[in-house]
């Protein structure tokens, strides 16, 4: 098969991405921003991004955190919750940086605890983000401790989204960190207005990086890694050339020593090499021209936001993964940490700020 030896694409935007805030995002953001033109920047701080005022608040944090010569651009969202005004979408919108809301079914995941319970009690704020035209960003799954985890994406789809993508039909939604083959198909049978990031994580790894030979704390994300045919599937859609499945890391670093833990948080990093770990992926499916598409236009079109300017190039040139980054006062272990990557991303922007490993 022809192998080409480098990739030219446009540049890419990740439509969903964990920052975290303080020392520790001064020390991820560059990550992201020597990779992507724009992020879609998840609220889950503690407390939660909760309104415009604070997403303002936290967007001026990211941009002070950023390399002088970086023209990245964070993308906002406000974490819904019980307590959401209507007129709060308004304000949301009408600043121009918030891009998004998010919906975390109430103790779904990490920081979730201020999540939303009812989602009919939501209609309103729904109805307003339809009107206003914000995305809803979904974290899918259903928060029943009866239900089996690795049931709980599935079991969200017929129990909320469905009723979600029925009641507000021209309200745009994103089924975030998508990671079955229910998902796959349900975006698929879906409407226009419906759409899913898929992360490199899900892509490359099944449960077995988990469990087997031993317990794996640096693979538990949620939701959680499925078995072979879900990550068949998952792949299968990213390749595709659906304009409606795109990129979004998840990218969600913890401090190594609360990953590594008796109770370990919930969360992969994977910001210090997410291209290059798609382009892994998409290589295995035997893909590469697709992940243009995937990487760089579908979120963008999505949106409704012009596509980037620029291009960034990816050469083969097999590398090692650093073991850990810093982060803050403690380190993050990456995603693939020690292993060798084929990958490699060309640092060429201006804007592209080199980052150093520990
Ligand atoms: N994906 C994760 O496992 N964790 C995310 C939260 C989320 O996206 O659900 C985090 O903030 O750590
Ligand atoms: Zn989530
Ligand atoms: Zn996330």
């Amino acid at each position: 098969m022809n192998q080409p030896d480098e990739i030219v694409i446009a540049h890419p935007d990740d439509w969903h991405l964990h920052l975290r805030d303080g020392a520790a995002m001064a020390d991820v953001v560059r990550h992201t921003a020597r990779q992507f033109a724009r992020a879609i920047v998840m609220p889950n701080l503690k407390p939660p991004v909760v309104d415009t005022a604070q997403a303002l608040d936290y967007r001026a944090r990211i941009l002070a955190a950023l390399r002088a010569d970086s023209a990245f651009q964070p993308l906002m969202t406000l974490y819904l919750t019980d307590q959401t005004a209507p007129e709060e979408i308004a304000t949301a919108k009408a600043s121009g940086a918030v891009a998004a809301c998010k919906l975390y079914p109430a103790g779904a995941t990490t920081n979730s605890e201020s999540g939303v319970t009812d989602l009919v009690r939501l209609s309103p704020i729904l109805e307003a983000m339809q009107i206003e035209g914000l995305p809803l960003l979904v974290h899918g799954e259903v928060t029943d401790p009866e239900v089996d985890i690795f049931d709980r994406e599935q079991r969200f789809i017929a129990k909320r989204l469905d009723w979600i993508v029925t009641n507000f039909p021209a309200l745009k939604v994103v089924f975030e960190h998508v990671t079955t083959a229910d998902a796959v198909e349900f975006v698929r049978a879906g409407p226009d207005t419906l759409a899913a990031t898929i992360t490199p994580h899900h892509l490359l790894y099944n449960r077995n990086a988990i469990l087997a030979g031993g317990i794996r704390p640096h693979f538990y994300c949620l939701p959680v890694l499925k078995r072979e045919r879900h990550r068949l599937a998952l792949l299968e859609a990213a390749v595709s050339g659906h304009p409606r499945f795109f990129l979004g890391t998840d990218s969600a670093p913890h401090a190594l020593g609360d990953k590594e833990n008796a109770c370990g948080c919930a969360g992969v990093y994977s910001a210090h090499a997410a291209l290059e770990l798609y382009a892994e992926a998409f290589e295995q499916a035997g893909a590469l021209d697709r992940l243009e598409g995937f990487a760089s236009h579908h979120g963008a079109d999505f949106y409704g936001l012009a596509r980037n300017p620029g291009t960034i190039r990816l050469r083969r040139e097999p590398w090692q993964v650093p073991e850990q980054y810093p982060f803050g006062v403690s380190r993050v272990v990456p995603l693939a940490a020690g292993e060798h990557l084929n990958w490699r991303l060309v640092d060429e922007a201006a804007s592209i700020a080199k980052v150093d490993a520990v």
